[in-house]
């Protein structure tokens, strides 16, 4: 991992720049929500995050900053570090090989979180865009983690490690988003990307089968092969 100086900093700001505005063209930042992270180095843990409460859609000289694994400014700013950034640092601690964390709020993604969240996670099967997120076995389940959206910001973090598991690089806090992450910028926005698309298809599966049982005019059915949970 990069030794931190100005440069790479600026590095890993432009970085951070090129990433937002591929999401904001997707509106995956609505009212200020989201944030996101890039690995600067390891030992010490050293993050560039986005600064709290900004417009993520545009670019200026003050949308990041540093931080050190106990998610504090590691350099004099008057920026203040994500209000979450508490939650990029413990799967950076957790997942030593993560080098970029990713935040989005969306309506696929809040739906599903709402949807199977008292089972604590949503199961997937039957999908090619699993092999986006790095997994290639035949036939593969996925559960990914949804966890309670608590207001205090380390309990949330507690939470969404006590979830946290390797194989699956993201976590859905109800009602609120996802994290992804990956082991750098482009894999954690293919992941990000990956899980959007699998939620946007679920939902719309979903939907289908419901409008499909009126049209053969059988009783809707909420059985869905996928999940096997409705
Ligand atoms: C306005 S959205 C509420 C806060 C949030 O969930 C979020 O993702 C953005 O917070 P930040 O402090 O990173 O701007
Ligand atoms: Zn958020």
């Amino acid at each position: 991992m990069n030794a931190y100086t100005h440069e790479v900093r600026q590095q890993v700001f432009q970085q951070l720049d090129q990433v937002k505005l591929a999401f904001a063209a997707r509106d995956w930042f609505p009212g200020t929500s989201g944030n996101l992270s890039i690995k600067i180095s390891s030992k010490p843990l050293l993050v560039a995050v986005t600064a709290s409460g900004k417009d993520k859609t545009v670019c200026t000289p003050y949308d990041y900053l540093v931080v050190d694994e106990n998610s504090r400014p590691y350099e004099s700013t008057s920026l203040k570090p994500s209000a979450e950034t508490q939650i990029h640092t413990a799967i950076y601690r957790n997942i030593p090989e993560t080098g970029a964390v990713f935040h989005v709020h969306t309506i696929p993604n809040n739906i599903v979180s709402e949807l199977y969240g008292n089972q604590g996670y949503v199961a997937l099967r039957n999908q090619e865009l699993i092999k986006g997120l790095g997994i290639w076995e035949e036939d593969a389940e996925i559960r990914i983690p949804i966890v309670e959206n608590f207001a205090d910001i380390s309990r949330l973090a507690q939470a969404v490690e006590s979830v946290l598991d390797a194989r699956i690089p993201g976590v859905l806090i109800r009602n609120h988003g996802i994290y992804a992450w990956g082991r750098n910028d482009f894999e954690a926005k293919r992941h990000l990307e990956a899980f959007e698309f699998l939620f946007g298809y679920h939902l719309q599966w979903l939907q289908v089968q419901q409008f499909a049982g009126h049209i053969v005019g059988q009783q809707p059915t909420l059985t869905y092969r996928a999940t096997g949970q409705l």
